[in-house]
């Protein structure tokens, strides 16, 4: 089949790449001329695991190419994927602007029957907005199809190949058909695909985010009381999990959700409620947690230390929002980092992936080095704000030799508490009890 992809972000290109692998043609489309060219040259522009590979042997079996030109990738194509910004307005609603302004120029461009598809996460009714801007100049049949995305960066494509399940919002026999056959290769091993409304489809992405964020920030609250009662979350996690209703993934406290989708989607949800006058309580107390979790281990820090951290430094391990990739949208780390910095702070820093993106946002306020243990050199503290694999067995006896202080602020609960004991650190992580060995031996002495 012949497909156009819109957008070539993380969903466009990660979506692109793997319809090519599948054996389709396809064309993705970017007005990023920069992106372009360098997709075009053959340079991957996003860190995802696993995707080199595929876009290396799909470019050059030339299945999947790159262009500016709008028009041309339309001429070619049968389906039309939008995966275009939808970023948040200024009243938490999402912004149509992308994906309406593209479709506007769609009606005028197509020749033949197609099938549009909004592979970007919008609201309910935009089909049918999308549906109108295209029929404006629109002298061909078409359809629009709702088919939000559940990939998750970092494993974005696995989860592309391998998907729990394809949700499709339509309402034409036609398009019903021809979305079938493009997805049926991804779900032979027995996943679903759900046709339905198009509506049901735009809420089943916006309900799947919101509810999984309230997951999050449920475990968060839940961790935060653990630390005033003396439980251990890690514990009640592991017993509460192993309930078959609720189920062991997504209950791992930490700094609260970030990334560029769950503190958007849930404010576009709550939105939505209150433009049709319904006040959606849970997600507004969500966002308010969530809001309050981003600072929980920089005042924590600032604390420990007596409320000023002028003439510490600070080092950060981790600074994407999740591991495995670059992507630093809403990181909880920058909320960390501005804290410590206006505590008079200064701020070391390091992340696998993510270095780039952090530097062009805080410049040169932010020490960034290019190896891990550079960070530590005579600092009073390490916070832990990513838990990317390589934080996980590190050397401790080193640390304790290249830090000022031996302490650690943990926001991933990396480190077991039995083994901090020994090691003689400060540690104090999240839902946990803090080890704190001065404190300890003047307990059992007194
Ligand atoms: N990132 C994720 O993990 C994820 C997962 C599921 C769904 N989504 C949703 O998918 C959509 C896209 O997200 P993303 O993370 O890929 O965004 P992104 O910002 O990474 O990519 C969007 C791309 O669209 C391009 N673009 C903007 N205007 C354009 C235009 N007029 N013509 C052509 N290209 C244009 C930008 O240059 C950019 O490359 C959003 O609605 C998001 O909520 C994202
Ligand atoms: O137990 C958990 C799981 C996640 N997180 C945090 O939640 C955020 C989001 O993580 P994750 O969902 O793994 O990453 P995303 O790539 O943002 O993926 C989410 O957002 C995408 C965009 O809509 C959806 O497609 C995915 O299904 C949905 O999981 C990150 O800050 C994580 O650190 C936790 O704090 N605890």
């Amino acid at each position: 089949m012949n497909i156009a992809v819109v957008g070539t972000g993380y969903v466009g290109l990660v979506s692109g790449t793997c319809f090519a692998e599948t054996g389709n043609h396809v064309i993705c489309v970017d007005n990023n001329e920069s992106k372009v060219e360098s997709l075009q040259n053959g340079q991957l522009t996003i860190y995802e695991p696993g995707l080199e590979l595929l876009f290396g042997r799909n470019t050059k079996e030339g299945r999947l190419t790159f262009t500016t030109d709008l028009e041309y990738a339309i001429k070619k194509s049968e389906i039309i994927f939008l995966a275009l910004p939808t970023p948040p307005g200024e009243d938490g609603s999402a912004d149509l602007s992308y994906v309406l302004g593209v479709a506007e120029q769609l009606g005028e461009m197509m020749d033949d029957y197609k099938v549009i598809v909004d592979k970007s996460t919008v609201p309910v009714g935009t089909a049918e907005k999308v549906t109108a801007a295209i029929a404006k100049k629109a002298k061909v049949d078409f359809d629009v199809v709702s088919n939000p995305e559940f990939l998750r960066e970092g494993v974005a494509v696995d989860d592309f190949l391998k998907p729990d399940r394809v949700v499709i919002g339509t309402s034409s026999e036609r398009a019903q058909k021809v979305m079938h056959r493009l997805y049926e290769p991804f779900v032979r091993q027995g996943n679903p695909i759900y046709f339905m409304d198009e509506r049901s489809a735009e809420m089943t992405k916006y309900a799947a985010n919101s509810y999984l964020a309230t997951r999050i920030t449920f475990m968060n609250e839940i961790a935060n009381l653990c630390e005033i009662v003396g439980a251990n979350v890690d514990m009640v996690r592991i017993g509460m999990g192993s309930d078959s209703r609720i189920g062991k993934r997504f209950l791992f406290p930490g700094v609260g959700y970030g990334g560029s989708c769950f503190p958007k989607d849930v404010q576009a949800l709550a939105k939505t409620a209150k433009d049709n006058d319904y006040d959606f309580n849970i997600l507004n107390s969500v966002m308010n947690v969530n809001n309050r979790q981003k600072h929980v281990l920089s005042e924590k820090i600032i604390k420990h230390f007596g409320g000023d951290l002028t003439g510490r430094t600070i080092a950060l391990w981790g600074l994407a929002f999740k591991p495995n990739t670059d992507d630093i949208r809403e990181a909880p780390a920058i909320y960390i980092i501005e804290d410590l910095l206006a505590a008079g702070a200064t701020v070391t820093a390091y992340d696998p992936e993510a270095m780039e993106n952090m530097r062009a946002l805080f410049g040169d306020k932010v020490n960034f080095v290019e190896h891990r243990y550079d960070a530590l050199k005579d600092a009073s503290c390490l916070a832990i704000v990513t838990e990317w694999s390589i934080f996980r067995t590190p050397d401790f006896s080193y640390i304790a030799e290249l830090m000022k202080e031996k302490v650690i602020f943990d926001g991933r609960n990396l480190y077991s508490l039995e083994d901090m004991e020994e090691i003689g650190f400060y540690y104090n992580s999240i839902g946990r009890n803090s080890i704190d060995k001065k404190k300890s031996k003047s307990k059992t002495l007194s």
